[in-house]
């Protein structure tokens, strides 16, 4: 059994150990005395057989063998030696001096030979020379075994290194690269040999990563870290991220090899680089990059990025004199069927909602989502106005169709304000504020459409916060006031009907009116309040009247479209006139057609069974809204209200005139009740009267007053014309 280097190999500066073999008693004593008075440690061997049993048990770094010696001879231990101690040099030493034992002898690994008798300096000199030359070799298998593990220790680190190590010459080939390539990138360092680095760089870094990597361009002083994204082989996984570094190399200093191939390699090298995968990293950062900029359910831009265009374009629209227009979008209904189909609806219409509006935007607009059901879009670089209001149109009609979610059909619109840069604000918060109020007054005026801002909807912001905490407190105080406005017939002359108008009694700024708070208290929800409260002191009051003996007297209240919505409309209104006891038929609700357009299905539904309990039901402002006169004969409606516009184009123009006439000649046919709304002089009267439109409504029989004054009229039995008194 061969015994291992190592031990050998730590042999260094202690005596050397010989083996001595010799048949003869004598001499082999005389040989030994003389080795170790020559400072070796000797073991003395008498005969092959114990030669061979000495090299069995014990290390040596020589043996002098006898060759001929009885049972085993020195060839046979030589040979046993070579098996065992492989590392143990052999000199012979023999009466033989024949060229044939000579060169057998060297021949089966003898290092020397010694003739007997010989002298004892040459014995010794042969010796020394012997051992230096083991010692020489020996050192020379120690670097070498150091050198192999050293080399495979480094390949081990580049190999197993985590990223890409490579080696470019001055064109930029490839004359090294590690296995790290092939699970990143799924190529093999034979399929990059030799090609250029440029190979490996996603088209878009091509340019940007092969001059910072020429040669020229990195130096010692200015080693090179880049990021670019690198091609995997063959199209089925994404090109990764890497953040490669680069240093010089020179080639006098590429360590010296025996092998030439790496000697090659050296003679090219110029660049060292390493490439770290950094994909995780940058997908996170997009990730994070995304969602600081977008909202997670619809992908859209969110606030922050959307301010950021609009000030881009802001910015471009004022270099170039351009317009541009910010649209304020919010949805109708939204609220309804998130509260009644639950948030996982809501956010599925969010989603169709968002694709149908993107469907109808160009490349550089940007639709944001603003938060909850609001939604911001940018038009840049716009004409005029009619842009933005054929946009406006084209947003409005693709929500028109319902949307299916589930088993559920839902019908959602969307209210739109626009301001347009410069006209309607020159920076970015007005802009954004301006298409905010405009929006709410579409809001106000039944939902379903849009509006251009104009400086007469503006109330400035301190003033709106601080007619917003009055509102709360007009609540709180009281100072809410009906009044209330005749319906005439106009034939008697008698009160048929009060319309209830809401007043604000403000303790600083006088009486206000509808159009002075009301888009406030839409927008901040104080509406739903108020309109109790309205309702409250209308039925009260005018229940009382009914009682005293107005037997007829109808209530006409006009509805808020987000009282309408509310899921539990009907049965909050009819709990309210039982509080009052107010008799459901003296009440007549108005509302305008688009909120039944909005969501016909369930507003429909809503006013059949408030027909059911005996409330009438006037379309309010009619011919102003969408006229799909369709619903007319589906709907339970009662009354139809001719808008004031169309009253005034009886004077104004033929035209108006005849859409009065046709109104009244469809109320009839339809056999439905009609109130002009607006009537101001006889001209109008007469005209009204002559066209068989016998209930008016105007400042030709005077405006919403007090309750006291309409206390004092209806104690008349007839009214005189124009109680516009006092
Ligand atoms: N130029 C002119 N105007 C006339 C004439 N006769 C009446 N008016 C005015 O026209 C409006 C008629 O009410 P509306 O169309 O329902 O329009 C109402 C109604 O939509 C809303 N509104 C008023 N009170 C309430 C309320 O209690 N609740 C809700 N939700 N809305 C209300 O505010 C709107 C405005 O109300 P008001 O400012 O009171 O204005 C009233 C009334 O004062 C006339 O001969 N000539």
């Amino acid at each position: 059994m061969t015994r291992d280097l190592p031990t050998h190999l730590s042999r260094a500066d202690r005596p050397a150990q010989l083996l001595v073999a010799e048949d003869d008693q004598r001499l082999l004593a005389s040989l030994a005395d003389l080795l170790r008075g020559a400072g070796h440690t000797v073991t003395a061997a008498l005969g092959g057989p114990a030669a061979c049993e000495a090299l069995d048990n014990q290390d040596f770094d020589l043996a002098l063998l006898d060759l001929h010696m009885p049972e085993i001879d020195g060839y046979e231990v030589m040979a046993h030696a070579q098996d065992i101690q492989p590392h143990c040099g052999v000199i012979v030493i023999s009466g033989e001096s024949t060229f044939t034992s000579v060169s057998r002898a060297l021949r089966r690994g003898a290092l020397d030979y010694v003739k007997k008798p010989f002298a004892p300096d040459e014995l010794l000199e042969t010796v020394r020379n012997v051992l230096g030359q083991r010692s020489l070799i020996r050192d020379h298998a120690k670097v070498q075994h150091r050198l192999k593990k050293s080399e495979a220790l480094h390949r081990y680190l580049v190999n197993s290194s985590p990223d890409i190590v490579f080696v470019l010459d001055k064109a930029g080939r490839i004359c090294f690269i590690n296995n790290k390539v092939n699970s990143l990138l799924g190529y093999t360092p034979t399929d990059l040999i030799g090609e250029h680095f440029g190979r490996l760089l996603d088209e878009q870094d091509i340019t940007r990563g092969t001059y910072a990597l020429q040669d020229a361009s990195v130096s010692a002083d200015n080693p090179r870290t880049l990021e670019v994204r690198m091609k995997t082989r063959g199209s089925r996984r994404a090109n990764r991220h890497f953040e490669v570094t680069a240093f010089p190399i020179d080639p006098d200093t590429w360590p010296h090899t025996n092998d030439p191939e790496e000697r090659a390699i050296g003679q090219r090298a110029r660049i060292y680089g390493t490439a770290r995968d950094v994909t995780e990293r940058k997908e996170a950062e997009a990730f994070i990059n995304f969602q600081a900029y977008h909202d997670l359910l619809t992908r859209l831009p969110n606030r922050a990025l959307f301010k950021d265009r609009l000030n881009l374009a802001i910015t471009q629209a004022r270099r170039n004199s351009q317009k541009l227009a910010v649209m304020f979008l919010d949805l109708d209904r939204f609220k309804v069927i998130n509260d009644t189909l639950g948030h996982a609806m809501g956010d599925r219409l969010l989603q169709a909602v968002t694709r149908r509006l993107e469907e109808c935007l160009r490349r550089g607009d940007t639709l944001s989502r603003f938060g909850g059901d609001e939604f911001t879009l940018l038009l840049p670089a716009i004409h005029g106005k009619e842009d933005a209001r054929q946009i406006a149109n084209k947003l409005i009609r693709a929500l028109q169709p319902p949307f299916q979610l589930g088993d559920h059909e839902v019908f959602v619109g969307i209210s739109i304000g626009i301001a347009v840069f410069p006209d309607a604000g020159d920076s970015l918060d007005q802009l954004i504020q301006n298409a905010d109020i405009a929006m709410y007054h579409v809001k106000g005026k039944g939902k379903g459409d849009y509006r251009f801002y104009s400086d007469t909807m503006s109330i400035d912001t301190a003033n709106r916060l601080s007619l917003e905490r009055d509102l709360r407190l007009a609540l709180d105080r009281d100072e809410l006031r009906v009044h209330y406005q005749p319906q005439v017939c106009a034939n008697t002359n008698r009160i048929v009907g009060l319309e209830a108008l809401v007043r604000w009694q403000h303790p600083e700024r006088g009486l206000l009116y509808p159009p002075d708070f009301l888009p406030l208290a839409e927008e901040t929800k104080l509406i739903d309040d108020l309109s109790e409260r309205v309702l409250a002191k209308a039925c009260h009051q005018v229940g009382q009247w009914i009682h005293d003996g107005h037997d007829d007297l109808r209530l006409a209240v006009n509805l808020s479209p987000i009282q309408v919505e509310h899921p539990r409309f009907v049965h909050t209104l009819m709990e309210q006139l039982r509080t009052y006891q107010f008799p459901p038929h003296n009440l007549e609700i108005e509302i305008t057609e688009n909120v039944i357009m909005n969501d016909l299905e369930q507003i429909s539904q809503k006013l059949r069974e408030l027909a059911d309990y005996g409330v009438r039901i006037a379309i309010d402002d009619f011919g102003t809204g969408y006229s799909s006169l369709n619903y007319l004969h589906r709907l339970p409606i009662h009354t139809l209200k001719v808008d004031q516009s169309f009253i005034r184009g009886i004077r104004n123009s033929e035209d108006g005139a005849c859409i009065v006439n046709a109104i009244v000649a469809m109320a009839h046919g339809l056999k439905l009740e009609i109130v002009a709304e607006g009537v101001e002089t006889d001209a109008q009267l007469c005209y009204l009267r002559q066209l068989g439109c016998h209930q008016v409504q105007g400042f030709f029989y005077g405006p919403a007053q007090p309750a006291e004054f309409i206390r004092r009229s209806l104690g008349r039995d007839r009214l005189a014309q124009n109680v516009t008194a006092v």
